[in-house]
């Protein structure tokens, strides 16, 4: 089995970002994650936000555009951001689309042949990574949030509707929130999960929120100039279906605002804010 390795590390916020690649066993293949440890984590155990990467993104995206690590230097957050999908070992076509495949793994359990064999995303990022924090860095696993961008917006509510105990906070930049009724998602459920739509419900927050709430209110922020938010993003299927459920969303629209990290980095503090708050830091 491999080691934890480092592949990166540079200096931030009198803290680091530091790049890791080990090998993963619900991927079966390895994967990387970056993380960003605040200066208080010499000292201290710390809480730890996930954030979940969008379509073609890897571990690095958010660390570089995002911005977040002035916020979580002061608010003393542990940040982790894991890759969008397996990429060492590879599969027939897995680099043929970018909105499926590598880049691309929705953060599901894929069931369909080749994918399943390391498409495994949702364990890795829910169990796997976890596990290997709280051995590796100086983590408080009683203290976690998640939080994602688009495709990976639609991970963190899945991560948190599924499982809510093992999340304090969710929110999300431009989530895929009804992945089971738009293109990006029907095309990455058929292909990982198969044709059975009844199946699709387990990973679509649109289905899912209307079984189970969230104990805590779902921060969600929409830009209005964003290409994607017809076609794609649909925000008012959710929010309906939260509506529905009895679910507390504080969903924002922004006029203005695009797809791009220029439109994340401009709210992300008040992000990580809402989760220091359910972190108490
Ligand atoms: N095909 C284009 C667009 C890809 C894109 O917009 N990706 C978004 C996430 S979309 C939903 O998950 C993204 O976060 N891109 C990274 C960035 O730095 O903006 C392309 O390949 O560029």
């Amino acid at each position: 089995m491999m080691e934890l390795e480092c592949v990166a590390e540079n200096r931030c916020f009198a803290g680091s970002v530091r790049r890791f690649r080990h090998f993963s066993n619900a991927c079966q293949t390895p994967m990387r994650f970056a993380v960003y440890l605040p200066p208080q984590a010499q000292k201290e155990r710390l809480p730890v936000l996930y954030y979940l990467a969008g379509l073609t993104c890897t571990e690095e995206t958010f660390l570089i555009k995002a911005g977040a690590q002035r916020w979580a230097a002061e608010l003393g957050l542990i940040l982790v951001a894991p890759d969008t999908s397996p990429r060492e070992a590879r599969l027939p076509g897995d680099d043929a689309h970018w909105d499926f495949g590598m880049g691309a793994g929705f953060y599901l359990r894929a069931a369909q042949a080749p994918w399943q064999q390391h498409y495994q995303m949702y364990d890795y990022v829910t169990e796997e990574l976890p596990a290997l924090l709280a051995q590796e860095f100086s983590v408080d696993a009683t203290r976690a949030s998640i939080m994602g961008h688009s495709m990976g917006g639609h991970g963190a509510l899945i991560c948190a509707l599924r499982e809510p105990q093992r999340y304090r906070s969710v929110s999300a930049f431009a989530p895929v929130s009804a992945p089971g009724q738009v293109p990006w998602g029907e095309k990455a459920f058929t292909g990982y999960l198969g044709e059975d739509r009844q199946a699709w419900a387990e990973w679509d927050a649109s289905r899912l929120v209307l079984r189970q709430r969230f104990p805590g209110e779902i921060l969600v922020d929409q830009g209005l100039a964003d290409p994607f938010l017809k076609e794609q993003l649909r925000p008012e299927i959710f929010s309906a279906a939260c509506a529905e459920a009895g679910q507390p969303l504080r969903y924002r629209e922004h006029a203005g605002y695009d797809h791009s990290y220029y439109f994340i980095s401009s709210f992300m503090e008040e992000h990580l804010r809402h989760h220091a708050a359910a972190l108490q830091v």
